[in-house]
């Protein structure tokens, strides 16, 4: 019979303890074993530090912890090779220190209201009472001489201290598990919480399966003489040798300068299975003035990415806090994936809280800039990789530019954009490359670098420039006037008009790129944006040209003729037909006509949609532009001559001169928006009659 050392009780503050506790984590019981684990690796790392201090006499042997489940005993068992405890050490550490945790964690609980928690740290050994009736410790000191200790409680505050049984150092907690928490005896459930919490502590955890044979899952192969053999009491007993069930290694605890790429991209798909590869990552790792340690991976980015969910994983001394970390990392960067540990992150507060916390907010800054640090490395050693990733890059970079001042200072000489000037051909240009600052390899000093090659990367790749390389480029031509294009296929004509005229256009058709035209307005008041179907550049107006009268007696114009054409055939009043003869080299170059909506008012219509959740509508006032100098619409011109359409009583020639005028205003719509059912049937229809007109005019 074991003597009783001692019955006690412990002290307590706050009445009805467990009620509590029970209540505000029901739906996190679970969390029992990280705590206990985590005791279980923290002993086992006091007896390392023990060891090198030279106060440890024996050897360290090797340092584990197992889970041990016993399901005839329904007991569930973490045991350490850890520190082990003394009895005044367990009734100090036990009796008195965990129950004041827990006590602790109750009060700040109540501070916290309604309010979510983010990791239910703290609460510690008392936890193991959510799911046990009963918990039993035995423990065995590393001190020379010491006693094994046997303590039991039955989830009141009273408990038992005896000798103990236990012959190997270390310390055995076990659980004899309430009745509705026997899930804690299924291996498959012990093993995803183990992956879930504890898979990067740094020492194995090993899972041990007790159960009676009949329980156990038949054996694969035909069993042997041996196993047939009448059960005994221990051979009723089926143990499994204990596996190892979690990863042991963090990646991102070691020096960057360990790990390989290859290592960095099995992490990454470790922790995101299936997933595409990401595109680079960084490597977080500083001691001072705050620890925090981690690895985020930049993935390939999807249009329709939830930017308000996160997908980074908090860590605290390698144990999984959460899965969210919004308030602890910028908002721009919540697409990026990984891990972040800190345990410098306070846990056991509300999340609007840890949004307002100092060390949080600077360790967001931290990692901001490590980020911004990451790129400008990137473009200054590897401009081509740089210009492959910045199709997805390129939307964390505008997102981050847009809601970051620190971040917009830090990368906006690494903003590029694709554009259709040929780089390097342009006439005597030497483009003048900008002066990167990038972090040292060796720490925080700091250096100018130049990119390893110019801003057009190689020569196969799509060339990218630098707003302020493109200004420079073009401040003789079109001071502080910027073309872009957001559909590179439906803009294509007016792309190609500049193109031809030497005006060089920058591609912004990212989903994020409608925003980041206005912040870049905004953050240059001096410079307009427009879209390469806004308005034309007087560049692309043959100005010269002579006004060629086509009617003496009314001094009317050729363009008089056109426009009164197009504005009696089509006949809408809100619509504004403007004539220009358009400059080529290739008059079947350039279209016949164009429509032009003016930036203030495609703008306008945006936001408009956007407001109200619908998709943008093409307004009604537009202005479609037609060029006199297209042989297309000077042969319109003689087709209709003598007879400007009337409503009725159309010669046929002026009936073909007002389907074409209908096909050629639908042909230059086309690049602005699609055709209804409608619409289309209209141009099909049309088409074909145009068609039959033409070919019945050949064969005549
Ligand atoms: N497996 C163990 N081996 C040795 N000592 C232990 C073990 N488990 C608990 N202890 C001792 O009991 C104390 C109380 O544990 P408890 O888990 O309640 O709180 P904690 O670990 O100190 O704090 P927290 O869990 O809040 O981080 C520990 O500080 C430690 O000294």
């Amino acid at each position: 019979m074991t003597t009783v050392l001692e019955k006690g009780n412990i002290s307590i503050h706050t009445e009805n303890i467990f009620p509590i506790i029970k209540k505000w984590l029901y739906s996190d019981h679970e969390i029992f074993l990280r705590e206990l684990v985590s005791n279980a690796v923290d002993a086992i790392q006091k007896l390392k530090m023990v060891s090198y201090s030279g106060e440890l006499a024996g050897d360290l042997g090797e340092p584990e912890v197992v889970i041990t489940i016993d399901k005839a005993q329904k007991t569930l068992a973490v045991s350490d090779t850890g520190i082990g405890m003394t009895a005044d050490e367990v009734k100090q550490y036990i009796n008195q220190v965990a129950f004041s945790s827990a006590e602790s964690f109750v009060e700040k609980y109540k501070a916290a209201g309604d309010q979510q928690i983010i990791g239910h740290f703290g609460l510690g050994f008392y936890s193991s009472f959510m799911v046990a009736q009963r918990v039993d410790i035995d423990t065995l000191s590393y001190q020379p001489n010491a006693e094994p200790v046997h303590w039991s409680c039955d989830g009141s505050t009273e408990f038992e201290l005896s000798a103990s049984t236990k012959s190997d150092r270390g310390t055995t907690v076990t659980l004899f598990l309430q009745e509705e928490e026997q899930e804690y005896l299924e291996p498959h459930r012990i093993r995803q919480l183990i992956k879930t919490y504890c898979d990067f502590l740094p020492v194995p955890i090993k899972l041990e399966v007790k159960e009676a044979a009949s329980d156990a899952a038949p054996p694969t192969e035909p069993a042997t003489e041996a196993t047939a053999e009448t059960p005994t009491e221990s051979a009723a007993l089926e143990i499994k040798a204990p596996e190892q069930i979690n990863r042991q290694k963090a990646p991102w605890k070691e020096s960057p300068s360990a790990l390989s790429s290859e290592d960095y991209m099995e992490f990454y798909r470790y922790l995101y299975p299936f997933q595409e590869e990401p595109l680079l990552w960084v490597h977080l790792n500083t001691d001072y003035p705050f620890v925090v340690n981690g690895i985020l991976y930049f993935p390939k980015l999807k249009p329709d990415v939830d930017t308000t969910k996160g997908q980074i994983k908090l860590f605290c001394n390698q144990v999984f806090v959460s899965d969210n970390c919004e308030e602890v990392i910028p908002k721009f960067l919540l697409p990026l994936r990984g891990v972040i540990d800190s345990v410098d992150i306070p846990l056991n507060v509300s999340r609007s809280f840890l949004q307002n916390d100092r060390t949080v907010r600077r360790i967001a800054d931290y990692i901001a800039k490590k980020v911004g640090d990451r790129l400008k490395e990137l473009y200054r050693d590897n401009r081509d990789e740089y210009v492959r990733c910045w199709q997805d890059l390129g939307t964390f970079v505008k997102f981050g530019s847009i809601n970051d001042d620190k971040f917009k200072k830090q990368v906006e000489d690494i903003l590029i954009y694709r554009t259709t000037a040929k780089l390097g051909e342009v006439s005597g240009e030497k483009s003048e490359v900008p002066k990167v600052e990038v972090q040292s390899a060796d720490g925080d000093a700091w250096q100018d670098a130049s990119p390893a090659s110019p801003s057009s990367a190689s020569s196969d790749s799509p060339p990218y420039t630098t707003l302020k390389e493109y200004l420079e480029r073009n401040k003789d031509r079109h001071p502080n006037r910027v073309f872009y294009c957001t559909d590179e296929v439906a803009q294509t004509t007016y792309v190609e008009l500049h193109k031809q005229q030497g005006l060089e256009v920058l591609f912004m058709d990212s989903f994020i790129d409608s925003h980041f035209v206005s912040f870049l307005e905004r953050e240059h008041p001096d410079v307009k944006f427009s879209r390469v179907d806004a308005d034309l550049d007087d560049t692309l107006i043959d100005k010269d040209k002579p006004a060629d009268i086509v009617d003496p007696t009314t001094n009317q114009t050729r363009s008089d003729r056109i426009k009164e054409l197009f504005q009696k055939a089509l006949n809408k009043p809100k619509l504004t037909i403007r004539t220009e003869a358009l400059k080529s080299s290739d008059a079947n170059g350039v279209p016949p006509a164009m429509v032009l909506l003016p930036e203030h008012l495609r703008r306008l219509q945006e936001m408009t949609a956007l407001m109200q959740q619908q998709a943008v509508q093409f307004p009604e006032e537009h202005t479609l532009l037609v060029n006199t100098s297209h042989p297309l619409i000077q042969n319109l011109v003689s087709l209709s001559q003598g007879a400007i359409i009337q409503n009725e009583g159309q010669s046929p020639s002026a009936e073909l001169a007002n389907l074409i005028c209908h096909h050629v205003y639908d042909l230059a719509l086309m690049a602005q928006k699609g055709f209804d059912a409608e619409g289309m049937q209209a141009f099909v229809e049309r088409s074909n009659a145009v068609l039959t007109r033409l070919t019945d005019r050949a064969a005549s």
